[in-house]
């Protein structure tokens, strides 16, 4: 049924000749379902409803719909054959008998108590009910004056038409005709005083005694859409240009090299610590041509560097530096970083759960659409295997699924370290969420036990933590325990043999929040690793108080993730671009955030970050769009001003057709505070943007590469030097952030942040002692 009004709603739109009557009598009241046409996914416009019921039918509701059908044509194509009406006569006639059944249970089960009155009146309301609303609103238009109504009369329409104009209903219904959700408000305003100037009073009573709300919306709604067809043709013509500009429906379509192979997918399916990515790396070695995608450029150069000792040629391919192998024909990269042109036998994915990170899942699709190799191996939690399985079927790529278990399980130490960092061990990982409280932590550390800490977080480079994980798996040296933000958490093998979380809550960007539960197991999960010196895996926390929620978050099966990330290329951002040639680029890419049509497993990434390098680097004359564009994915730390005056100096250079250069000193020798350390850390952001820079923009252009990789590695050094004498506090970002609680013994007592399980804890303690082990 709903197949056959979709194909009749395509018919109609498509069809010359359009016979509104015929269709009008079959579908009459038909409830319609936009959904696709081999799959249950909804159709995803925002709020456009995945089903409609289709009020009595006339020409206005055809053509709306006619416009919806189009609007939604992707929906529909694969019903049609090249653009043509596909009804045929069997199956219409078929719906003909089924529409008018639900025609008549229809009219049977309409409530005649709505309308009230006398008989007389009912009549009249049921009537104007029932009227075609392009009549209606040609009658309005015609009659010079409206008829007088009484005070109370008018009081209720006004609030009916202001309600109208608020509806949130009518605007989103206002989209499929193209009538956008910005100037929806100021049409409906403009309708309202139109209707006001001209109703009758047989209009008017009969809004009245439907009163302010739905019913009056869902009768103004036609009469609307009349209106505005006549009255705003540019502006709807414009907004449609705009929606269909702004177009990233089947994303899969968008590599149709990609699609005309046959490629075979591997999902190697498990929790951390499974074998998953030395499984898929197997696969990868033997491939004569063969790429693997990484999260991070830590695990890049740790794959280049394995495979490259197992006497595999490889090169490495990052943002930032490109070391060619000679003779290899593997590469290892990070993810954002791979090429669809190349062709491979095989490819690696690594986390592909990542496909759903609100920033940077964008990345872990296009990969996964658009990789042209024979084999694609998927390294990743279950979480999106259902997405998977669906993507593969819009592709037409064969799906292996391979689920793995955990080596050996991971022990929950229900004990904890009771508060005291005292009790820390050889071989502890203690992970914190923020820099100042990991060098807190390594402070007590070093002060009140005999233990050294090697510390890892996101804002070092890859060869300081490389440096500092080498320290730490090192048996050679003091440096026993690793002190770790959450930049420890993904797919790296270190010798761990517990892993305490000092607090289980991290900063958003704007609060504190409960460290996510698949978070808190890709961290816990590093812990005992197979071939590491502790090959059992024990977790825990600091405080007592914290330990419900880690087994909690352990215990928690993996989401099923319902969408994945996309972002526009810059081709399609260039096209949106052309619908509004004076807009500031991010404007631009605000608009067509609000604006882009996706299908329903798909999102657009977060652009914030990107917004606000676009408006820094608004001042910059000119620089072409696609500059922009590519400025704004340059890795900066917004909240760095000094990173990004330097990456404003960069693009003023760029744009100026200056070479760019440095213009950066060398400090001479390590860190001695806090603010030394940080000022390093910034130093090797801005030279690893630089080199960043000169991989996606001409390289001449930036024609000091070489003394920005020099300079990069020296900081390194510099910064890793720094970290093995660091014995200081750090720097106080949040000058009016409260102290952590002062201990008797003199050391800082961190405190832990969770505090929303105290009541439970205290009921749960004792059952807490109770337990020995949970899985992770
Ligand atoms: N068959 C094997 N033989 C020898 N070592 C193995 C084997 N399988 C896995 N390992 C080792 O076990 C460790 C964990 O494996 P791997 O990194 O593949 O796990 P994973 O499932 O990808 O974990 P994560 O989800 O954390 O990325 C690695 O050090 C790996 O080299
Ligand atoms: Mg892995």
């Amino acid at each position: 049924m709903a197949r056959g009004a979709a194909k009749c709603l395509f018919f109609l739109y498509s069809s010359k000749n359009r016979n509104f009557f015929t269709v009008r009598n079959l579908f009459s009241g038909c409830l319609l379902h936009f959904s696709h046409p081999s799959k249950s996914s909804p159709c995803n416009f925002p709020e456009i409803p995945t089903q409609l019921q289709l009020p009595p039918l006339h020409f206005t509701t055809f053509r709306k719909f006619g416009i919806f059908a189009e609007f939604h044509r992707h929906w529909f194509c694969s019903l049609a054959e090249n653009d043509k009406p596909v009804l045929d006569s069997t199956e219409s006639v078929q719906n003909e008998d089924e529409c008018n059944k639900f025609d008549e249970e229809e009219r049977i089960s309409k409530p005649e108590t709505e309308i009230l009155g006398p008989e007389e009146e009912r009549l009249n309301f049921a009537q104007t009910a029932n009227r075609d609303p392009v009549e209606i609103y040609k009658e309005l238009k015609d009659t010079p004056k409206g008829e007088k109504q009484s005070r109370s009369d008018w009081d209720t329409l006004t609030e009916i038409l202001r309600c109208f104009s608020k509806s949130g209903w009518a605007s989103n219904q206002a989209l499929a005709v193209y009538i956008g959700a910005s100037f929806f408000p100021t049409a409906a305003h403009k309708f309202g005083k139109f209707f006001l100037k001209k109703c009758n009073t047989d209009l008017v009573k009969y809004l009245v005694s439907l009163g302010p709300g739905d019913g009056a919306d869902k009768f103004l709604f036609p009469i609307f859409v009349e209106y505005c067809m006549e009255e705003f043709p540019d502006e709807i013509k414009r907004f449609r240009k705009m929606v269909e500009s702004a177009d990233m429906t089947k994303p899969h379509t968008w590599f149709p090299f990609a699609r005309v192979m046959k490629r075979k997918i591997v999902y190697h399916c498990g929790p951390t610590n499974s074998g998953k990515t030395y499984n898929a790396l197997q696969r990868f070695m033997e491939a004569k041509k063969g790429v693997y995608c990484s999260p991070l450029r830590l695990l890049a150069m740790e794959v280049f560097d394995k495979v490259n000792a197992l006497g595999v040629y490889c090169s490495l391919l990052t943002g930032q530096e490109k070391k060619d192998f000679p003779f290899s024909n593997h590469v290892a990269c990070t993810v954002e970083m791979v090429s669809t042109d190349e062709l491979y036998d095989v490819a690696v994915i690594d986390e592909i759960q990542m496909m759903a990170d609100p920033g940077r899942g964008y990345a872990w699709t296009r990969a996964l659409l658009g990789l042209k190799a024979d084999e694609i191996h998927l390294c990743g939690d279950p979480s999106v295997l259902n997405l998977v399985r669906q993507i593969c079927a819009d592709t037409g790529d064969e799906l292996e699924e391979l689920h793995y278990e955990r080596f050996k399980p991971l022990v929950v130490e229900a004990k904890t370290l009771l508060g005291d960092l005292k009790n820390v061990r050889s071989g502890d990982c203690i992970v914190a969420f923020s820099r100042r409280e990991i060098f807190e932590v390594k402070l007590a550390i070093e002060k009140y036990t005999k233990h050294r800490c090697c510390v890892i977080y996101g804002a070092l480079p890859p060869e300081t933590r490389r440096h500092q994980a080498s320290l730490f798996n090192n048996q050679d040296n003091e440096f026993d325990v690793l002190v770790a933000s959450d930049a420890v958490g993904m797919g790296l093998n270190l010798n761990i043999r517990r892993i305490v979380f000092y607090n289980l809550s991290k900063y958003n960007g704007d609060k504190m929040v409960p460290v996510p539960a698949s978070q808190v197991k890709q961290i816990a999960g590093r812990a005992g690793r197979r071939g590491s010196r502790y090959p059992d895996g024990l977790t825990t926390t600091l405080h007592l108080e914290d330990l419900d929620y880690l087994i909690e978050c352990l215990k928690k099966p993996f989401d099923d993730v319902k969408k994945v990330g996309l972002f526009p290329f810059f081709e399609q951002v260039e096209l949106f671009a052309g619908q509004l040639p004076d807009m500031k680029f991010s404007k631009l890419l605000e608009k067509f955030g609000e604006n882009c049509r996706l299908d329903g497993i798909y999102f657009l990434c977060q652009h914030l970050h990107i917004r606000k390098i676009a408006n820094m680097l608004e001042k910059v004359q000119g620089l072409s769009l696609e500059d922009r564009f590519n400025f704004c994915f340059a890795p900066v730390n917004i909240r760095d001003p000094k990173a990004m005056y330097h990456l404003l100096r960069f693009a003023s250079s760029y744009a100026q057709e200056l070479p760019v250069n440095i213009a950066m000193g060398m400090p001479k020798c390590a860190a001695r505070n806090d603010s030394e350390l940080l000022d390093l850390e910034t130093r090797h952001q801005v030279l690893s943007m630089y080199l960043w820079l000169s991989n996606h923009f001409e390289e001449e252009r930036f024609p000091f590469v070489k003394k920005a990789e020099t300079m990069a590695t020296d900081i390194a050094q510099l910064l890793g030097e720094s970290l093995v004498k660091a014995c200081w506090k750090p720097e106080s970002r949040n000058a009016g952030k409260s102290k952590p609680q002062e201990k008797e013994d003199g050391y800082q007592r961190p405190m832990s942040i969770i505090k929303l399980r105290e009541k439970k804890r205290q009921e749960n303690s004792q059952n807490a002692q109770q337990l020995e082990k949970a899985p992770a």
